[in-house]
Protein backbone atom coordinates (compact mmCIF):
# COMPACT_ATOMS: atom_id res chain seq x y z
CA UNK A 1 0.00 0.00 0.00
CA UNK A 2 1.08 3.34 -0.52
CA UNK A 3 0.75 6.60 1.14
CA UNK A 4 -1.31 8.69 -1.29
CA UNK A 5 -4.39 8.47 -0.69
CA UNK A 6 -7.15 5.89 1.51
CA UNK A 7 -8.23 2.89 0.34
CA UNK A 8 -11.95 3.42 -0.27
CA UNK A 9 -12.85 0.43 2.30
CA UNK A 10 -10.55 2.18 4.71
CA UNK A 11 -12.90 5.47 3.85
CA UNK A 12 -15.95 3.53 4.59
CA UNK A 13 -14.98 2.58 7.91
CA UNK A 14 -13.94 6.01 9.19
CA UNK A 15 -17.02 7.68 8.24
CA UNK A 16 -18.91 5.10 9.90
CA UNK A 17 -16.96 5.34 12.74
CA UNK A 18 -18.05 9.50 12.62
CA UNK A 19 -21.33 8.90 11.90
CA UNK A 20 -21.69 6.31 14.78
CA UNK A 21 -19.85 8.71 17.23
CA UNK A 22 -22.06 11.66 15.91
CA UNK A 23 -25.05 9.59 16.82
CA UNK A 24 -23.91 8.49 20.10
CA UNK A 25 -23.23 12.15 20.74
CA UNK A 26 -26.68 13.26 19.74
CA UNK A 27 -28.35 10.38 22.09
CA UNK A 28 -26.29 11.63 24.93
CA UNK A 29 -27.33 15.51 24.38
CA UNK A 30 -30.98 14.51 23.99
CA UNK A 31 -30.89 12.45 27.37
CA UNK A 32 -28.76 14.85 28.93
CA UNK A 33 -31.37 17.67 27.54
CA UNK A 34 -34.44 15.56 29.07
CA UNK A 35 -32.92 15.37 32.51
CA UNK A 36 -32.37 18.37 32.87
CA UNK A 37 -35.96 19.83 31.85
CA UNK A 38 -37.18 16.80 34.14
CA UNK A 39 -34.92 16.77 37.24
CA UNK A 40 -37.49 17.72 40.52
CA UNK A 41 -34.38 17.13 42.89
CA UNK A 42 -35.35 20.44 44.89
CA UNK A 43 -38.91 19.53 46.04
CA UNK A 44 -39.23 20.17 49.50
CA UNK A 45 -41.83 19.76 51.74
CA UNK A 46 -45.07 22.17 51.63
CA UNK A 47 -44.40 24.63 54.21
CA UNK A 48 -47.85 24.91 54.98
CA UNK A 49 -48.66 21.65 56.19
CA UNK A 50 -46.52 21.68 59.05
CA UNK A 51 -47.89 21.68 62.71
CA UNK A 52 -47.62 25.37 64.11
CA UNK A 53 -44.86 24.69 66.75
CA UNK A 54 -43.16 28.11 66.43
CA UNK A 55 -46.11 29.92 68.78
CA UNK A 56 -43.71 32.36 70.78
CA UNK A 57 -42.73 35.30 68.59
CA UNK A 58 -39.26 36.43 67.98
CA UNK A 59 -39.60 39.76 68.41
CA UNK A 60 -37.57 41.94 71.15
CA UNK A 61 -37.49 45.43 72.56
CA UNK A 62 -34.92 47.87 71.19
CA UNK A 63 -33.42 47.48 74.49
CA UNK A 64 -33.05 44.18 74.55
CA UNK A 65 -31.48 43.92 70.93
CA UNK A 66 -28.94 46.41 72.40
CA UNK A 67 -28.60 44.41 75.34
CA UNK A 68 -28.21 41.25 73.18
CA UNK A 69 -25.77 42.94 71.22
CA UNK A 70 -23.90 44.05 73.87
CA UNK A 71 -23.66 40.15 75.36
CA UNK A 72 -21.99 39.01 72.18
CA UNK A 73 -19.61 41.83 72.01
CA UNK A 74 -18.15 41.06 75.17
CA UNK A 75 -17.61 37.25 74.54
CA UNK A 76 -16.01 38.34 71.25
CA UNK A 77 -14.10 40.24 73.48
CA UNK A 78 -12.89 37.24 75.85
CA UNK A 79 -9.60 35.61 73.54
CA UNK A 80 -10.26 32.24 74.47
CA UNK A 81 -7.58 30.86 72.24
CA UNK A 82 -6.76 27.25 71.93
CA UNK A 83 -2.88 27.71 70.81
CA UNK A 84 -1.96 23.57 70.65
CA UNK A 85 -3.67 20.53 72.53
CA UNK A 86 -1.83 21.14 75.15
CA UNK A 87 -1.99 25.22 75.32
CA UNK A 88 -4.82 26.96 76.16
CA UNK A 89 -5.54 30.42 77.20
CA UNK A 90 -7.06 28.90 80.78
CA UNK A 91 -8.10 32.82 81.66
CA UNK A 92 -10.37 33.54 79.31
CA UNK A 93 -12.01 30.37 79.73
CA UNK A 94 -12.84 30.73 83.10
CA UNK A 95 -13.70 34.39 82.33
CA UNK A 96 -16.40 32.93 79.53
CA UNK A 97 -17.85 30.85 82.03
CA UNK A 98 -18.25 33.66 84.06
CA UNK A 99 -19.83 35.82 81.11
CA UNK A 100 -21.98 33.01 80.71
CA UNK A 101 -23.86 32.64 83.70
CA UNK A 102 -24.10 36.01 84.38
CA UNK A 103 -25.61 36.82 80.61
CA UNK A 104 -28.15 34.50 80.75
CA UNK A 105 -29.15 34.47 84.15
CA UNK A 106 -32.41 32.46 82.96
CA UNK A 107 -30.59 29.50 81.43
CA UNK A 108 -28.70 29.11 84.52
CA UNK A 109 -31.39 28.96 86.65
CA UNK A 110 -34.07 27.25 84.80
CA UNK A 111 -35.82 24.52 86.41
CA UNK A 112 -35.92 23.04 82.87
CA UNK A 113 -32.44 23.33 81.93
CA UNK A 114 -29.72 20.53 83.88
CA UNK A 115 -26.12 22.12 83.37
CA UNK A 116 -22.95 20.22 83.39
CA UNK A 117 -19.39 21.33 83.45
CA UNK A 118 -17.75 18.95 81.41
CA UNK A 119 -13.52 18.92 81.40
CA UNK A 120 -13.32 22.14 83.27
CA UNK A 121 -14.60 24.49 80.54
CA UNK A 122 -16.85 22.69 78.07
CA UNK A 123 -20.87 22.96 78.96
CA UNK A 124 -23.18 20.71 78.79
CA UNK A 125 -27.15 21.73 79.13
CA UNK A 126 -29.84 19.69 79.29
CA UNK A 127 -33.60 20.95 78.62
CA UNK A 128 -35.90 18.89 79.43
CA UNK A 129 -39.59 18.42 77.10
CA UNK A 130 -43.12 17.75 78.53
CA UNK A 131 -43.48 15.03 76.05
CA UNK A 132 -40.87 11.85 76.73
CA UNK A 133 -41.71 9.97 73.78
CA UNK A 134 -40.22 12.42 71.59
CA UNK A 135 -36.42 11.86 70.75
CA UNK A 136 -34.27 14.58 71.81
CA UNK A 137 -32.15 16.82 69.46
CA UNK A 138 -28.66 18.72 70.30
CA UNK A 139 -27.37 22.01 69.47
CA UNK A 140 -23.42 22.59 69.15
CA UNK A 141 -20.92 25.14 68.96
CA UNK A 142 -17.52 25.49 70.33
CA UNK A 143 -15.99 28.58 72.49
CA UNK A 144 -12.65 28.72 71.83
CA UNK A 145 -10.98 29.80 68.79
CA UNK A 146 -7.47 30.20 66.69
CA UNK A 147 -5.16 32.44 67.52
CA UNK A 148 -5.07 35.96 65.50
CA UNK A 149 -2.82 38.56 65.49
CA UNK A 150 -3.28 42.48 64.92
CA UNK A 151 -0.27 43.09 62.63
CA UNK A 152 -1.72 40.80 59.69
CA UNK A 153 -3.52 43.28 59.04
CA UNK A 154 -6.96 43.49 60.93
CA UNK A 155 -9.06 46.86 60.66
CA UNK A 156 -9.76 46.41 64.54
CA UNK A 157 -7.84 44.56 67.08
CA UNK A 158 -9.42 41.06 66.68
CA UNK A 159 -10.50 41.20 70.71
CA UNK A 160 -11.89 44.41 70.37
CA UNK A 161 -15.58 43.39 69.31
CA UNK A 162 -14.86 46.90 67.16
CA UNK A 163 -18.03 48.10 65.45
CA UNK A 164 -17.15 49.43 62.04
CA UNK A 165 -20.12 49.51 59.26
CA UNK A 166 -22.51 47.75 60.84
CA UNK A 167 -20.29 44.69 61.20
CA UNK A 168 -18.62 43.77 64.62
CA UNK A 169 -15.24 43.09 63.94
CA UNK A 170 -13.18 39.93 66.18
CA UNK A 171 -11.71 36.39 66.07
CA UNK A 172 -14.56 33.79 67.08
CA UNK A 173 -17.43 36.26 65.04
CA UNK A 174 -18.07 33.14 62.37
CA UNK A 175 -16.08 30.32 64.16
CA UNK A 176 -17.95 30.28 66.74
CA UNK A 177 -19.31 32.68 69.27
CA UNK A 178 -21.87 33.71 67.37
CA UNK A 179 -23.34 30.27 67.37
CA UNK A 180 -22.59 29.73 71.20
CA UNK A 181 -23.80 33.35 72.07
CA UNK A 182 -27.04 32.94 69.04
CA UNK A 183 -28.04 29.39 70.72
CA UNK A 184 -27.76 30.08 74.30
CA UNK A 185 -29.46 34.04 73.62
CA UNK A 186 -32.42 32.15 71.68
CA UNK A 187 -32.42 29.94 74.92
CA UNK A 188 -32.67 32.60 77.55
CA UNK A 189 -35.45 34.98 74.92
CA UNK A 190 -37.60 31.79 74.68
CA UNK A 191 -37.49 30.74 78.15
CA UNK A 192 -38.20 34.53 79.38
CA UNK A 193 -41.09 34.39 77.52
CA UNK A 194 -42.45 31.46 78.78
CA UNK A 195 -41.88 28.82 76.83
CA UNK A 196 -41.79 25.47 77.76
CA UNK A 197 -40.33 22.20 75.11
CA UNK A 198 -42.27 19.32 74.50
CA UNK A 199 -38.99 17.72 72.97
CA UNK A 200 -36.69 17.59 75.30
CA UNK A 201 -32.95 19.02 73.71
CA UNK A 202 -29.02 19.47 74.35
CA UNK A 203 -26.85 22.05 74.13
CA UNK A 204 -22.68 21.60 74.14
CA UNK A 205 -20.46 23.66 73.96
CA UNK A 206 -16.70 22.46 73.93
CA UNK A 207 -13.75 24.44 74.40
CA UNK A 208 -11.47 23.30 72.73
CA UNK A 209 -12.71 22.49 69.07
CA UNK A 210 -9.76 23.89 67.35
CA UNK A 211 -7.17 21.02 68.37
CA UNK A 212 -9.23 18.37 67.95
CA UNK A 213 -12.37 18.47 70.73
CA UNK A 214 -10.53 15.51 72.32
CA UNK A 215 -11.53 17.01 76.18
CA UNK A 216 -14.32 18.52 75.63
CA UNK A 217 -16.51 17.11 72.85
CA UNK A 218 -15.31 13.75 73.66
CA UNK A 219 -15.87 13.56 77.29
CA UNK A 220 -19.76 15.32 76.20
CA UNK A 221 -20.46 12.32 74.33
CA UNK A 222 -18.69 10.12 77.14
CA UNK A 223 -21.37 11.91 79.79
CA UNK A 224 -24.13 11.20 77.11
CA UNK A 225 -23.44 7.80 76.72
CA UNK A 226 -23.61 6.71 79.87
CA UNK A 227 -26.92 8.31 80.49
CA UNK A 228 -27.65 6.22 78.06
CA UNK A 229 -28.72 9.07 75.81
CA UNK A 230 -29.62 8.61 71.69
CA UNK A 231 -29.95 11.96 69.18
CA UNK A 232 -32.82 12.64 66.85
CA UNK A 233 -30.07 14.71 65.19
CA UNK A 234 -26.83 16.88 65.88
CA UNK A 235 -26.38 20.61 64.44
CA UNK A 236 -23.04 21.63 64.65
CA UNK A 237 -21.08 24.86 63.03
CA UNK A 238 -19.86 24.07 59.36
CA UNK A 239 -21.68 25.81 56.08
CA UNK A 240 -23.35 28.84 55.56
CA UNK A 241 -25.89 31.19 53.42
CA UNK A 242 -23.37 31.27 50.50
CA UNK A 243 -24.55 34.76 48.65
CA UNK A 244 -23.05 35.58 45.41
CA UNK A 245 -20.54 32.90 45.82
CA UNK A 246 -20.80 30.24 43.93
CA UNK A 247 -20.52 31.84 40.08
CA UNK A 248 -23.69 31.95 38.04
CA UNK A 249 -26.33 30.92 40.90
CA UNK A 250 -29.10 32.93 41.20
CA UNK A 251 -29.57 34.18 44.58
CA UNK A 252 -28.23 32.73 47.64
CA UNK A 253 -27.97 28.93 48.83
CA UNK A 254 -28.00 27.27 52.31
CA UNK A 255 -26.09 24.35 52.41
CA UNK A 256 -26.59 21.95 55.13
CA UNK A 257 -23.69 20.03 55.56
CA UNK A 258 -24.46 16.28 55.71
CA UNK A 259 -21.24 14.96 55.71
CA UNK A 260 -16.99 16.34 56.21
CA UNK A 261 -14.36 15.60 54.22
CA UNK A 262 -11.66 13.37 56.55
CA UNK A 263 -8.37 14.47 57.91
CA UNK A 264 -4.78 12.99 57.77
CA UNK A 265 -1.66 15.13 59.41
CA UNK A 266 1.56 12.98 58.50
CA UNK A 267 5.41 13.48 59.45
CA UNK A 268 7.82 13.39 56.78
CA UNK A 269 10.99 13.59 57.66
CA UNK A 270 14.73 12.92 56.71
CA UNK A 271 17.93 11.95 58.77
CA UNK A 272 21.53 12.06 57.45
CA UNK A 273 24.97 12.70 58.89
CA UNK A 274 26.03 16.24 60.20
CA UNK A 275 29.43 17.52 59.41
CA UNK A 276 31.20 20.43 58.05
CA UNK A 277 29.67 22.73 55.39
CA UNK A 278 32.78 23.40 53.83
CA UNK A 279 32.49 19.51 53.00
CA UNK A 280 28.69 18.60 52.00
CA UNK A 281 27.24 15.93 50.34
CA UNK A 282 25.81 16.16 47.45
CA UNK A 283 22.07 15.80 49.05
CA UNK A 284 20.96 17.38 52.17
CA UNK A 285 18.80 16.33 54.60
CA UNK A 286 16.64 19.68 53.61
CA UNK A 287 16.93 18.85 49.82
CA UNK A 288 15.92 15.67 49.66
CA UNK A 289 12.91 16.60 52.07
CA UNK A 290 12.00 19.63 49.87
CA UNK A 291 12.30 17.52 47.01
CA UNK A 292 9.56 15.06 48.42
CA UNK A 293 7.49 18.15 49.32
CA UNK A 294 7.85 19.62 46.20
CA UNK A 295 6.30 16.03 44.34
CA UNK A 296 3.72 15.97 46.39
CA UNK A 297 2.77 19.40 45.84
CA UNK A 298 2.93 18.84 41.87
CA UNK A 299 1.05 15.67 41.92
CA UNK A 300 -2.06 16.23 43.71
CA UNK A 301 -4.56 13.74 44.92
CA UNK A 302 -6.63 12.69 42.05
CA UNK A 303 -9.75 14.50 40.99
CA UNK A 304 -12.75 13.18 42.52
CA UNK A 305 -15.13 15.66 41.83
CA UNK A 306 -18.87 14.44 41.08
CA UNK A 307 -18.23 11.00 43.56
CA UNK A 308 -19.23 12.19 46.75
CA UNK A 309 -22.15 14.63 47.91
CA UNK A 310 -20.82 17.03 45.95
CA UNK A 311 -22.78 15.73 43.55
CA UNK A 312 -26.18 16.68 45.49
CA UNK A 313 -25.01 19.97 45.90
CA UNK A 314 -25.19 20.80 42.47
CA UNK A 315 -28.20 18.76 41.40
CA UNK A 316 -30.43 20.57 43.89
CA UNK A 317 -28.97 23.71 42.86
CA UNK A 318 -29.09 23.23 39.14
CA UNK A 319 -32.57 24.43 38.57
CA UNK A 320 -30.92 28.07 40.28
CA UNK A 321 -28.59 28.56 37.41
CA UNK A 322 -29.00 29.55 33.63
CA UNK A 323 -28.14 27.74 30.67
CA UNK A 324 -25.79 26.44 29.90
CA UNK A 325 -24.60 25.99 33.72
CA UNK A 326 -28.25 24.47 34.06
CA UNK A 327 -27.48 21.78 31.33
CA UNK A 328 -24.20 20.95 32.97
CA UNK A 329 -25.11 20.71 36.44
CA UNK A 330 -28.11 18.73 36.04
CA UNK A 331 -25.90 16.23 34.23
CA UNK A 332 -23.73 15.15 36.59
CA UNK A 333 -22.65 11.68 35.16
CA UNK A 334 -21.87 13.31 31.59
CA UNK A 335 -19.39 16.68 32.94
CA UNK A 336 -18.68 15.91 36.06
CA UNK A 337 -15.01 15.42 35.45
CA UNK A 338 -15.26 18.86 33.64
CA UNK A 339 -16.77 20.47 36.46
CA UNK A 340 -14.28 19.17 38.46
CA UNK A 341 -11.45 20.79 36.05
CA UNK A 342 -12.87 24.11 36.59
CA UNK A 343 -13.00 23.88 39.97
CA UNK A 344 -10.12 22.48 40.79
CA UNK A 345 -8.23 26.18 39.42
CA UNK A 346 -9.17 28.33 42.99
CA UNK A 347 -8.49 27.03 46.44
CA UNK A 348 -11.43 27.00 48.00
CA UNK A 349 -13.33 25.30 45.11
CA UNK A 350 -10.90 23.05 44.55
CA UNK A 351 -11.51 22.24 48.34
CA UNK A 352 -14.58 20.28 46.39
CA UNK A 353 -12.50 18.31 43.94
CA UNK A 354 -10.10 16.39 45.57
CA UNK A 355 -8.51 15.65 49.08
CA UNK A 356 -6.13 18.67 49.70
CA UNK A 357 -2.66 18.30 50.50
CA UNK A 358 -1.46 21.73 52.36
CA UNK A 359 2.02 21.49 53.46
CA UNK A 360 1.76 23.78 57.27
CA UNK A 361 5.54 23.09 58.65
CA UNK A 362 8.93 22.22 57.62
CA UNK A 363 12.13 22.51 60.34
CA UNK A 364 15.73 22.02 59.84
CA UNK A 365 18.64 23.33 60.45
CA UNK A 366 21.07 24.64 63.57
CA UNK A 367 23.99 26.44 62.40
CA UNK A 368 24.99 28.31 58.86
CA UNK A 369 28.02 25.75 59.17
CA UNK A 370 26.30 22.52 59.86
CA UNK A 371 25.39 20.03 57.47
CA UNK A 372 21.66 19.95 59.06
CA UNK A 373 21.21 15.75 60.41
CA UNK A 374 17.32 16.34 60.54
CA UNK A 375 14.68 17.73 58.42
CA UNK A 376 10.92 17.64 59.23
CA UNK A 377 7.55 18.85 57.48
CA UNK A 378 3.92 18.45 58.19
CA UNK A 379 1.54 17.98 55.43
CA UNK A 380 -2.28 18.50 56.36
CA UNK A 381 -4.40 16.71 54.30
CA UNK A 382 -8.29 16.81 54.19
CA UNK A 383 -9.76 13.78 52.64
CA UNK A 384 -12.59 13.82 50.17
CA UNK A 385 -15.51 11.51 50.61
CA UNK A 386 -15.02 9.04 47.99
CA UNK A 387 -10.98 8.47 49.41
CA UNK A 388 -10.09 6.44 53.00
CA UNK A 389 -7.37 7.54 54.68
CA UNK A 390 -5.44 4.24 54.20
CA UNK A 391 -6.11 5.13 50.38
CA UNK A 392 -4.91 8.74 51.01
CA UNK A 393 -1.58 7.13 52.64
CA UNK A 394 -0.53 4.61 49.93
CA UNK A 395 -0.77 7.12 47.38
CA UNK A 396 1.79 9.32 49.63
CA UNK A 397 3.79 6.72 50.02
CA UNK A 398 3.91 6.62 45.65
CA UNK A 399 4.34 10.18 45.16
CA UNK A 400 7.02 10.16 47.80
CA UNK A 401 8.90 7.48 46.25
CA UNK A 402 11.81 7.89 48.13
CA UNK A 403 13.01 5.11 51.57
CA UNK A 404 15.53 7.92 52.86
CA UNK A 405 11.51 9.85 53.12
CA UNK A 406 10.04 8.81 56.63
CA UNK A 407 6.59 9.09 56.54
CA UNK A 408 4.33 9.01 59.99
CA UNK A 409 0.41 9.22 60.35
CA UNK A 410 0.10 11.67 63.35
CA UNK A 411 -3.17 11.67 63.34
CA UNK A 412 -6.23 11.40 61.02
CA UNK A 413 -9.65 9.73 60.17
CA UNK A 414 -11.94 8.54 57.61
CA UNK A 415 -14.51 10.93 56.00
CA UNK A 416 -17.70 11.41 58.12
CA UNK A 417 -20.87 9.07 56.81
CA UNK A 418 -23.35 10.83 54.60
CA UNK A 419 -26.65 11.89 56.91
CA UNK A 420 -30.07 11.63 55.63
CA UNK A 421 -31.31 14.39 53.84
CA UNK A 422 -34.43 13.22 52.05
CA UNK A 423 -37.77 14.16 53.20
CA UNK A 424 -38.34 11.64 55.37
CA UNK A 425 -35.25 13.33 57.33
CA UNK A 426 -36.48 15.36 60.06
CA UNK A 427 -33.17 17.34 61.17
CA UNK A 428 -32.53 18.26 57.78
CA UNK A 429 -36.21 18.95 57.15
CA UNK A 430 -36.40 21.43 60.38
CA UNK A 431 -33.80 23.01 59.37
CA UNK A 432 -34.61 23.57 55.95
CA UNK A 433 -38.50 24.87 56.92
CA UNK A 434 -36.78 27.19 59.90
CA UNK A 435 -34.43 29.02 56.75
CA UNK A 436 -37.17 28.83 54.51
CA UNK A 437 -39.28 30.82 57.19
CA UNK A 438 -36.67 33.22 57.54
CA UNK A 439 -34.95 33.56 54.26
CA UNK A 440 -37.13 32.94 51.25
CA UNK A 441 -35.32 33.78 49.11
CA UNK A 442 -32.62 31.44 50.13
CA UNK A 443 -32.30 27.78 47.83
CA UNK A 444 -31.40 24.84 50.39
CA UNK A 445 -29.09 22.15 49.53
CA UNK A 446 -26.87 19.32 50.89
CA UNK A 447 -23.26 20.10 51.02
CA UNK A 448 -19.96 18.86 52.54
CA UNK A 449 -18.09 20.22 54.64
CA UNK A 450 -14.60 21.09 54.39
CA UNK A 451 -12.98 21.79 57.62
CA UNK A 452 -13.56 19.63 60.91
CA UNK A 453 -16.30 20.05 63.64
CA UNK A 454 -16.77 19.05 67.31
CA UNK A 455 -19.97 16.94 65.57
CA UNK A 456 -17.39 14.57 63.85
CA UNK A 457 -17.29 13.14 67.44
CA UNK A 458 -21.17 12.41 68.11
CA UNK A 459 -21.17 9.60 65.56
CA UNK A 460 -22.31 7.25 68.15
CA UNK A 461 -25.19 8.90 69.41
CA UNK A 462 -27.15 9.31 65.82
CA UNK A 463 -26.52 8.99 62.60
CA UNK A 464 -28.02 12.26 61.55
CA UNK A 465 -25.27 15.10 61.94
CA UNK A 466 -25.74 17.91 59.93
CA UNK A 467 -23.28 21.36 59.83
CA UNK A 468 -24.74 24.48 59.43
CA UNK A 469 -25.45 27.97 60.66
CA UNK A 470 -27.22 30.83 58.88
CA UNK A 471 -24.24 32.84 58.55
CA UNK A 472 -24.41 34.81 55.48
CA UNK A 473 -21.21 35.03 53.56
CA UNK A 474 -20.31 37.15 50.72
CA UNK A 475 -17.33 36.74 47.63
CA UNK A 476 -13.98 37.12 49.89
CA UNK A 477 -15.79 35.93 53.46
CA UNK A 478 -14.22 32.56 52.97
CA UNK A 479 -10.88 34.04 53.56
CA UNK A 480 -11.42 35.33 56.52
CA UNK A 481 -12.35 31.95 58.51
CA UNK A 482 -8.75 31.70 60.50
CA UNK A 483 -8.05 34.81 58.43
CA UNK A 484 -7.78 38.68 59.10
CA UNK A 485 -11.09 40.60 59.91
CA UNK A 486 -13.37 38.20 60.59
CA UNK A 487 -16.12 39.80 61.13
CA UNK A 488 -20.13 39.33 60.94
CA UNK A 489 -22.96 42.36 60.38
CA UNK A 490 -24.62 43.02 63.54
CA UNK A 491 -27.83 42.17 61.16
CA UNK A 492 -26.83 38.84 60.92
CA UNK A 493 -25.81 37.93 63.97
CA UNK A 494 -29.63 38.69 65.39
CA UNK A 495 -30.75 36.66 62.63
CA UNK A 496 -28.83 34.18 64.04
CA UNK A 497 -30.63 34.37 67.48
CA UNK A 498 -33.52 34.32 65.90
CA UNK A 499 -32.65 31.33 63.28
CA UNK A 500 -32.53 28.92 66.84
CA UNK A 501 -34.90 30.49 68.71
CA UNK A 502 -37.41 28.98 65.84
CA UNK A 503 -35.32 25.96 65.24
CA UNK A 504 -36.16 25.26 68.75
CA UNK A 505 -39.67 25.52 68.50
CA UNK A 506 -39.94 23.96 65.32
CA UNK A 507 -38.14 20.76 66.70
CA UNK A 508 -41.57 20.41 69.06
CA UNK A 509 -43.32 18.84 66.26
CA UNK A 510 -44.26 15.43 67.13
CA UNK A 511 -43.37 14.30 63.20
CA UNK A 512 -42.91 15.59 59.68
CA UNK A 513 -45.92 15.99 58.09
CA UNK A 514 -47.98 12.90 56.93
CA UNK A 515 -48.38 13.59 53.22
CA UNK A 516 -44.66 12.81 52.91
CA UNK A 517 -44.80 9.23 54.52
CA UNK A 518 -43.49 10.04 57.51
CA UNK A 519 -45.83 8.17 59.92
CA UNK A 520 -43.70 7.38 62.81
CA UNK A 521 -43.38 9.68 65.88
CA UNK A 522 -39.83 10.59 65.78
C1 LIG B 1 -19.97 23.61 46.46
C2 LIG B 1 -19.78 25.01 46.79
C3 LIG B 1 -19.01 25.74 45.74
C4 LIG B 1 -18.34 26.81 46.00
C5 LIG B 1 -18.17 27.26 47.39
C6 LIG B 1 -17.04 28.19 47.45
C7 LIG B 1 -16.52 28.57 48.59
C8 LIG B 1 -16.95 28.05 49.92
C9 LIG B 1 -16.95 29.15 50.89
C10 LIG B 1 -17.23 29.03 52.16
C11 LIG B 1 -17.48 27.74 52.81
C12 LIG B 1 -18.04 27.88 54.15
C13 LIG B 1 -17.36 27.72 55.29
C14 LIG B 1 -15.88 27.80 55.48
C15 LIG B 1 -15.15 26.51 55.51
C16 LIG B 1 -14.89 25.70 56.55
C17 LIG B 1 -15.53 25.80 57.86
C18 LIG B 1 -15.93 24.49 58.38
C19 LIG B 1 -15.71 24.11 59.60
C20 LIG B 1 -15.03 24.97 60.60
C21 LIG B 1 -14.28 24.19 61.60
C22 LIG B 1 -13.43 25.11 62.41
O1 LIG B 1 -12.37 25.53 61.96
O2 LIG B 1 -13.80 25.43 63.56
N1 LIG C 1 -11.74 22.43 63.26
C1 LIG C 1 -10.38 22.71 62.90
C2 LIG C 1 -9.40 21.97 63.78
C3 LIG C 1 -9.33 20.50 63.53
C4 LIG C 1 -8.46 20.03 62.58
C5 LIG C 1 -8.35 18.67 62.32
C6 LIG C 1 -9.11 17.79 63.03
C7 LIG C 1 -9.95 18.24 63.99
C8 LIG C 1 -10.08 19.60 64.24
C9 LIG C 1 -10.17 22.48 61.43
O1 LIG C 1 -10.91 21.82 60.76
O2 LIG C 1 -9.20 23.00 60.90
ZN1 LIG D 1 -15.27 26.34 64.27
ZN1 LIG E 1 -12.09 27.18 63.25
Amino acid sequence: MTGNGTKPGTLKVLKVVVLSLALVLLILFLIATVRTFTLEVNAGLQLAQWERTSKISPDISQQQREKQLANFKEAIQIPTVSFSETEFNLTALHEFDKLLRRVFPNVFSSGLVKHDVIANYSHLLSVRGTDPLLVPYMLLAHIDVVPANEQDGWEAPPFSAKEIDGFIYGRGTIDDKQSVMGILQALENLLEKGYKPRRSFYIGLGHDEEVNGFNGAVNIVAELKRQGVQLEFVLDEGLAVLDGVINGLDGPAALIGISEKGHATVKLSVTTKPGHSSMPPSESSIGILAAAVKRLEENPMPRLFGEGPERSTFEHLAHKFGLPLRFIMSNMWLFSSLMGRVMERRPDTNAFVRTTTAVTMFHSGVKINIIPSQAEAYVNLRIHSAQTLQEVLDLIHLKVADDRVKIELKGGFDPLPISSYDEKSFGFQIIKKTVLDMFPQVTVAPGICIGNTDSRHYTELTSNIYRFAPTWFKPGDSQRFHGVNERISIKNYEEIVVFYFQLIQNCDIKSLPLSHGSEHEL
